[in-house]
């Protein structure tokens, strides 16, 4: 996996029919989904339950692009070398989970995953100042995590001061939450090149009508398309 800051889609897998994750994931990859977001989330740091590492480990062979997998758990140090062998690329814990995120991020590129910080709406930007470099993407929720179909919370002035915080560091910015053709141009402005989008991309289709999740993407990027990150 290598670092660009091209805009990225990563439909979130939280919008899709969970009686059929496989073909979901490949009718999404097959219609232009540049990565696969995977939402983890324990009913107790959310108020929502949704997978755990068996799970993530049968999606992993059905993924062909970057399995991006965002917990919403706490602890999560327990859990690291399970979603490492269930072949999570990138696995991203909560700022807010935990006291000591820095040997959380450390722990995850031991594990050989690329490591993710996540932060709340309520969460300022300078709680992840001290460990930019443990990095490789920095997640700025845009909406209260634990549901998909939330809306749009704007964090603008949070992702302007994170890319001024990054500089040219080789780190991410992920938006996650209430991304559509109408957000996604005020996010990608301020500096995000990933954006997770769940009910916008999975609206109006199917595995039999999956035709609808390339038009739903096409749409966010036609959106976005003259940005420079
Ligand atoms: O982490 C998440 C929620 O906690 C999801 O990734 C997010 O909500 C995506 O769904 P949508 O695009 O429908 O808002
Ligand atoms: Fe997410």
């Amino acid at each position: 996996m290598s670092f660009d800051r091209k805009i990225k889609i990563a439909p979130s897998i939280l919008s899709a029919d969970f009686a059929n994750f496989g073909q979901e994931i490949q009718a999404i990859e097959a219609q232009g989904a540049d990565w696969v977001h995977v939402d983890v989330m324990d009913g107790h740091f959310v108020p929502n339950l949704t997978f755990g590492p068996p799970a993530v480990k049968a999606f992993r062979p059905h993924v062909k692009t970057v399995m991006d997998v965002h917990l919403m758990i706490t602890p999560v140090d327990p859990y690291i070398d399970a979603y490492a062998e269930a072949g999570a690329d990138i696995l991203t814990a909560h700022v807010e989970a935990g006291p000591h995120i820095h040997r959380t991020l450390q722990a995850i590129r031991a594990a050989g995953m690329k490591a993710g910080v996540a932060l709340n709406p309520g969460t300022p930007a300078e709680a992840v100042e001290h460990v930019l470099d443990l990095a490789d993407l920095v997640c700025v929720m845009t909406v209260n995590p634990g549901f998909g179909g939330q809306k749009f919370i704007d964090m603008t002035a949070k992702i302007r001061r994170l890319r001024q915080m990054i500089g040219d560091r080789p780190v991410h910015i992920e938006i996650d939450g209430g991304v559509d053709p109408g957000t996604a141009p005020l996010v990608a402005e301020a500096g995000a090149d990933v954006l997770v989008a769940g009910s916008a991309v999975f609206k109006g289709g199917s595995v039999s009508a999956p035709e609808v999740y390339g038009q739903n993407m096409r749409a966010i990027r036609a959106a976005v398309e003259g940005v420079l990150v």
